[in-house]
C-alpha cells in the first residue's frame, strides 16, 4: 500500500510577478500527483526539449496529472517525471490542491517486470523507497539529479 498527502496552497496576489516565483521549479518525487485548481492558473510545465515553459491553462472540473520521479523509476523511464513551476498574478489569489500519490516508506521501487518491453536494459535499481526520499529532498530545491541514487 501506497501513502496519500494532500497539500492546501494559497498564493496571495502580486505587485510584482515579474521578481517572484510561486512555486520554484522542481519535479514530484511521487507516483503522480492529481492536482486540483481554481480558474486563476499559474502553473507552467517544461517543454519536453527543456527550452521553454507551458502554460496548464485550468480547464473547469479537471483534474491536471503530473508523473513524478517514483513512476519514472518504476515504469524505467517511459513514464517521465515532468518539471513544473508556478507563477503568480498580479491581481488575483490562486489555490491550488495537490494531491500527492507515494509509495509507501518501507516499500522497495524498482521497474516493474510488466512495464519492460522484451529485451529493454533496466536502468535503475531496486531502492528503499525512504531511502531514496532522503535523497531527493537532500538534493532541494528541484529533484532533478534525484535519479541517480537508483541508476544501474
Ligand atoms: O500549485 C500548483 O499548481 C503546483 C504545486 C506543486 O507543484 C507542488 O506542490 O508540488
Ligand atoms: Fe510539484
Amino acid at each position: 500500500m501506497g501513502t496519500m498527502a494532500i497539500n492546501i496552497k494559497y498564493y496571495p496576489p502580486c505587485p510584482n510577478p515579474s521578481i517572484t516565483i510561486g512555486a520554484r521549479r522542481h519535479y514530484d518525487v511521487s507516483c503522480i500527483t492529481l492536482l486540483f485548481q481554481d480558474n486563476t492558473g499559474g502553473l507552467y510545465v517544461q517543454g519536453t526539449k527543456g527550452d521553454n515553459w507551458i502554460r496548464v491553462n485550468p480547464f473547469k472540473g479537471a483534474i491536471a496529472v503530473n508523473i513524478g520521479k517514483s513512476l519514472q523509476i518504476m515504469s524505467n523511464d517511459r513514464y517521465k517525471s515532468i518539471e513544473h513551476c508556478v507563477a503568480v498574478d498580479s491581481r488575483r489569489a490562486r489555490i491550488s490542491v495537490p494531491l500527492f500519490v507515494n509509495p509507501s516508506l518501507n516499500s522497495v521501487i524498482g521497474p516493474f517486470p510488466q512495464m519492460l518491453k522484451g529485451g529493454e536494459k533496466i536502468v535503475y535499481k531496486h531502492v528503499l523507497f525512504s531511502n531514496y526520499w532522503d535523497y531527493f529532498f537532500r538534493k532541494r530545491p528541484s529533484g532533478k539529479a534525484s535519479l541517480d541514487f537508483a541508476k544501474i
